[in-house]
């Protein structure tokens, strides 16, 4: 069984802010594309990244088996051009994974790789546990029933010939993965996410983010 990494780090960290993109940025003595690559070494890994951040993309994956692809101008654009870059190789699985998950557990990883042996798709999130309301112009205007609900997480992994093919035959611009995956017909298994699998994506999850690191590096 071959299985492949497929990170897509060609965003422009728009909510987050910063001199640079949030995947360049510095988190708890390292850059948070470096945390998301070692997260996932030694497997084989493309990194999907924008043209102009080659120089900075070749510099985080130093040593690593790390492979750069020109992303697109959407999410799904980029995870496309990935999974193109991996037509030739056809591994049996691959696992699609946000740059913006630095901290992502291995307990998470070895979930995902592990329920592929038995759907076409698995992906880690965690039930949503708060209230739920709906509201406008600052007052709550109703509540909304919590039961079935998950918040979504990476890394999304799929048999790579049926999420190509899904890929491929997808013409909207979905928010994931597992969105694509499910137009397609193919079953996805959720598996436990965690807490400290967060994404950067505003600026005070820098913090939170480096908590989690440098907690491990005690
Ligand atoms: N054209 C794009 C857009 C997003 N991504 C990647 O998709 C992941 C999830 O996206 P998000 O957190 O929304 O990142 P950004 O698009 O960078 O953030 P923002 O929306 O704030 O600009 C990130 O790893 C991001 O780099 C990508 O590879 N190509
Ligand atoms: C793929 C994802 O990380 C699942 O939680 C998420 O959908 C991507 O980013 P978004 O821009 O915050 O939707």
């Amino acid at each position: 069984m071959t299985s492949a990494v497929l990170i897509v780090a060609a965003g422009q960290g728009t909510r987050a802010g910063g001199p640079v993109a949030k995947q360049w940025q510095e988190v708890a003595g390292k850059p948070v594309a470096r945390w998301t690559l070692e997260r996932f070494a030694p497997r084989p890994t493309v990194l999907v990244i924008r043209p102009e951040d080659e120089p900075r993309a070749l510099a985080v994956s130093d040593g690593l088996d790390v492979r750069l692809v020109q992303g697109g101008a959407t999410r799904a654009a980029s995870v496309r051009a990935g999974l193109e870059a991996l037509a030739e190789a056809q591994p049996d699985t691959v696992l699609i994974h946000d740059v913006a998950r630095p901290c992502v557990p291995e307990r998470v990883i070895a979930a995902v790789e592990a329920a592929l042996a038995r759907t076409a798709g698995a992906a880690p999130a965690l039930a949503v546990t708060d209230a739920l309301w709906t509201g406008a112009d600052g007052l709550v205007t109703g509540t909304r029933d919590r039961a079935g609900l998950f918040r979504a997480q990476t890394p999304q992994g799929f048999r790579f010939d049926a999420i190509l093919a899904a890929h491929r035959s997808h013409d909207g611009d979905a928010a994931d993965d597992v969105a694509v995956a499910r137009a397609a017909g193919l079953a996805v298994a959720i598996v436990p996410g965690a807490e400290d699998n967060l994404k950067i994506t505003a600026p005070e999850d820098f913090a939170r983010a480096a908590q989690i690191l440098a907690r491990e590096k005690e």
